[in-house]
């Protein structure tokens, strides 16, 4: 069995990214959330794209303004207003200035803005009536946040917010992302069911196949739903044999224990894949099956990544959670940040393990004033057992050699799912 860190070292050695050449699509802005960049951004444009007022006042020559007083105002003739979208048509001259509104260009001659609040307006004259403002003062510099031709986005960002904003502003509407990795998911056992069909005496609903695609999903990969296939080698081999055809990624749960009926490394061995585990001491998730198919014409040129994913339903999120989700992140092109994702947080419980393997706890992780606090779920944690697993956000982490850790210690967490809300602690309660 291999430690779970060596286990994540080995997968995303093997994880080859998309090619942002061969594996791109062109999305619009209004698409392109969370996509990832596949090429880098560079604007014709300088930002600012033009001297403007940062201030709704007066564009004024500094020369003219830099020796009055409070106790002694100067007057410059208004020669000009100039609104947020206009263009300047007056030089302003010494002794003259121009009414200005906020992110309206600045008029040649002027380099400086009075705010209005240290003016007083008579006519088509302004009075300056403070000390000098400084020199350049409220003007925006064209160019002084970016220059044209100088990288703006580079490739392999997600894209959010702030970015649509930076691609909208440079005018940026078709934008080169890579395409979602495709991954293929297939439930293996007799005993499944989809969740439609009525309860028979041993059965079990395949609930793994709604968590791993949404799962999937959440990564911002296209989950392809293959469906149930039973423990009968033939189905089994078919049903993977096009799963690589047709996906980057395959993840299978179920049939990769030592069963008489757990046939998924066995077909894999067959079908030519390369297996590089078949253990990692986590639990749960000890059975974890990862391997890799050559690249071929079929596969785009791209060798296909197979996980088979333990049966047990809190066994096949983990082992996404823990190995899965890094892969498909680095797979589809985002240039780092990975995961997985821990953080230190203070238990709220005594947790136990058995000390044999590096053991995931499920609960909630909860951000208050600043630090962690990580609460374990009530109930059973067998692997079986999904109920309790709603809600969760967090898996504490217990060390190898570590059987219990008390109350109040510090442990690391892995965090899950969405991220946290900052909490105070009244509002805790
Ligand atoms: N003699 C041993 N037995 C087992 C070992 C072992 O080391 N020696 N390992 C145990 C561990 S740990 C796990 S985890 C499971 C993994 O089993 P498999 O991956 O072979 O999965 P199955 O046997 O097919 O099913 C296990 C369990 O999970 C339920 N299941 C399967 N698929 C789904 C699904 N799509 N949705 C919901 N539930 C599913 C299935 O009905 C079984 O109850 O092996 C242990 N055994
Ligand atoms: O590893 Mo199994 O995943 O303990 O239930
Ligand atoms: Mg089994």
């Amino acid at each position: 069995m291999l430690p779970a860190s060596q286990a994540e070292a080995m997968i995303l050695d093997l994880v080859q990214p998309l090619d942002g050449k061969r594996h791109g699509e062109v999305v619009t802005l209004l698409t392109a959330i969370d996509r990832i960049l596949a090429a880098p951004v560079v604007s014709q444009l300088d930002f600012p794209h033009w001297d403007n007022s940062a201030m709704d006042g007066y564009a004024v020559r500094y020369e003219d303004v830099k020796s009055c007083h409070a106790d002694q105002p100067i007057a410059l003739e208004i020669v000009e207003e100039i609104r947020a979208g206009q263009a300047p048509k007056r030089e302003i001259k010494p002794g003259q200035a121009a009414r200005i509104f906020t992110g309206g260009v600045m008029p040649s001659g002027a380099d400086t803005v009075v705010m209005q609040e240290h003016t007083k307006r008579e006519g088509d004259r302004v009075m300056i009536l403070t000390a000098p403002p400084e020199e350049k003062a409220f003007v925006r510099q064209g160019a002084s946040y970016y220059q044209a031709g100088t990288p703006l986005l580079l490739p392999g960002i997600a894209l959010q917010p702030p970015e649509l904003a930076v691609l909208a502003a440079a005018q940026c509407t078709q934008i080169k992302v890579y395409r979602r990795p495709r991954v293929a998911i297939l439930s293996t056992g007799d005993e499944l069911i989809t969740p439609d069909q009525p309860l028979q005496l041993g059965q079990i609903v395949d609930s793994n196949q709604y968590a791993l695609a949404a799962l999937v999903a959440q990564t911002g990969a296209e989950p392809l739903h293959l469906g149930i296939f039973p423990d009968k080698p033939n189905v089994l081999r078919r049903a993977i044999s096009q799963a690589i055809a047709t996906a980057d990624v395959v993840l299978s749960s179920g049939g990769v224990s030592v069963g008489d009926y757990d046939y998924v490394e066995q077909i894999l061995a067959e079908l030519g894949a390369t297996i590089h585990i078949r253990a990692v001491a986590v639990k749960p998730g000890k059975p974890l099956t990862f391997a890799t198919f050559p690249a071929s014409a079929a596969s785009k040129h791209k060798p296909v990544l197979y996980f088979g994913l333990p049966g047990n339903p809190v066994s096949a999120l983990v082992s996404f959670w823990r190995f899965v989700q890094p892969a498909l992140r680095k797979l589809s092109g985002l240039a780092h940040s990975w995961g997985p994702m821990f953080v230190q947080a203070r238990s709220q419980h005594d947790l136990k393990s058995d000390g044999q393997r590096e053991t995931y706890l499920w609960g909630q992780l909860h951000l208050i004033d600043g630090a962690h606090e990580f609460h374990l779920a009530d109930g059973s944690h067998s692997s079986g057992n999904l109920i309790n697993l709603a809600q969760t956000n967090g898996l504490a982490v217990i060390p190898i050699g570590q059987p219990a850790i008390s109350k109040g210690e510090i442990i690391r967490v892995l965090q899950v799912g969405t991220p946290l809300i900052p909490l105070t602690q009244t509002e805790q309660y």
